[in-house]
């Protein structure tokens, strides 16, 4: 378990962070110049903090009051960046024993194991500037694992790379995490991505890791706003019930309801899965509706509501809280008030699995999103 808190000022930037990573992988999420790199690299000795302390294991890398600072080379501490900052000058082959040499490498994985993993055997006589992208990215994984961390470190390894890229690499994170069972730090401005390997999250804001937990906990306490990235109004962590291979719907299990939502017939029954959903997408009335094409109708209780851009935000309990936009006429119209009973309308195809989205790093995942997360 990685467990740190320090302090670090520079310029006018101050990171003072506490973290528990204890999970396989954490994801850190945060907007753009939040800290999260910094954090990364107080874990793994490149940044120096002011004051504080930072444990792996158990092992103590840094204390302040102690005067104890490993460097980073003793830590063994896996970083891959964005830019796979492969040496140029070496084939894939260099690259990778360049992994093996360096002091701690002492080939808890083995070389061979690694190239099969990450199916670098084709590219070993290659040079980097002959490699696309996604394959720099592998080599610079398997130097990294190379070198026997006890801890992997990923700042943005995907940000790089164009959507077709990032789906061809995702499976070899995925083969880290479940075949070497190597804890990961996982950074990302998008929570789609970080999805595909975790759903335990630290959001960090202005230097802080400002909420951690299990995104279905952050979702329901309505902590994700604290990350300040923009995110789909609703995210709901359903659980797989079924498929309607004729309706074309998979059934998910969300607070005691259940929702159709568009099929993925390979996901299995119990699976959880995060659905997106926009706030505008959730119709109202004020009576159950006989004889509509919408596939969903969900009973709940109006519990709160509030103008939003020129809108009317209505804050639903449904078992799960539900997020819905209608105008101020039909706000007005419905009665729409705390307490009032409502039937919320949901066409199947309004719900995006939040894994879906390659959004491009701002967290939308291709569904609506604000600024305000405040489902
Ligand atoms: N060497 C440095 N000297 C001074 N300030 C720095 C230095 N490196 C980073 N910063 C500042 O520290 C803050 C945090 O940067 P950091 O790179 O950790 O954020 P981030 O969340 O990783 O951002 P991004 O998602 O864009 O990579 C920023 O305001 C940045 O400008």
């Amino acid at each position: 378990m990685l467990r740190l808190d320090v302090v670090l000022s520079r310029g006018r930037f101050t990171l003072a962070a506490q973290l528990e990573a204890d999970a396989p992988v954490t994801g850190l999420f945060g907007r753009s110049g939040s800290g999260k790199s910094t954090l990364l690299a107080v874990a793994a000795g490149l940044a120096r903090p002011q004051r504080g302390r930072v444990e792996l294991d158990g092992e103590v890398l840094f204390d302040s009051e102690r005067g104890i600072c490993l460097p980073a080379h003793r830590r063994r501490v896996g970083l891959v960046f964005q830019d796979s900052q492969l040496f140029p000058h070496y084939s894939v082959r260099g690259n990778l024993l360049y992994g093996c040499r360096r002091p701690g490498g002492n080939g808890v994985f083995r070389f061979d194991d690694i190239v099969d993993l990450l199916e670098l055997a084709p590219l070993l006589q290659a040079r980097p500037r002959q490699l696309s992208g996604g394959e720099r990215q592998r080599v610079a994984l398997g130097r990294s694992l190379l070198a026997a961390p006890r801890l992997l470190l990923l700042d943005e390894p995907l940000a790089s790379l164009d959507q077709g890229l990032k789906a061809q690499i995702l499976p070899f994170l995925k083969r880290i995490k479940d075949e070497l069972g190597l804890p990961m730090v996982y950074v990302s401005h998008s929570l789609a991505e970080i999805l595909h390997l975790t759903d335990r999250l630290a959001l960090v804001a202005e230097g802080r890791v400002v909420a951690a937990g299990v995104l279905q906990r952050l979702v329901a306490e309505g902590r994700l706003a604290e990350a300040k990235v923009a995110v789909p109004e609703n995210i709901l962590a359903a659980s797989v019930v079924g498929h309607d291979p004729e309706g074309g719907c998979t059934e998910m299990a969300v607070g005691g309801q259940v929702l159709r939502v568009p099929m993925q017939a390979q996901r299995r029954a119990g699976e959880t899965a995060y659905l997106a959903l926009a706030a505008g997408d959730v119709a109202l009335a004020r009576h159950a509706v006989a004889g509509t094409s919408i596939q969903n109708q969900i009973g709940g209780r109006v519990v709160g509501v509030r103008e939003f851009n020129g809108a009317m935000r209505i804050a639903i309990d449904a078992g799960a809280p539900l997020l819905a936009e209608v105008s101020r006429h039909a706000c007005a119209e419905l009665d729409l008030r705390e307490g009032a009973q409502v039937y919320c309308l949901i066409k199947a195809r309004s719900f995006h699995y939040l894994t879906d989205g390659w959004d491009g790093g701002d967290g939308s995942s291709g569904a609506p999103s604000s600024q305000e997360n405040d489902a």
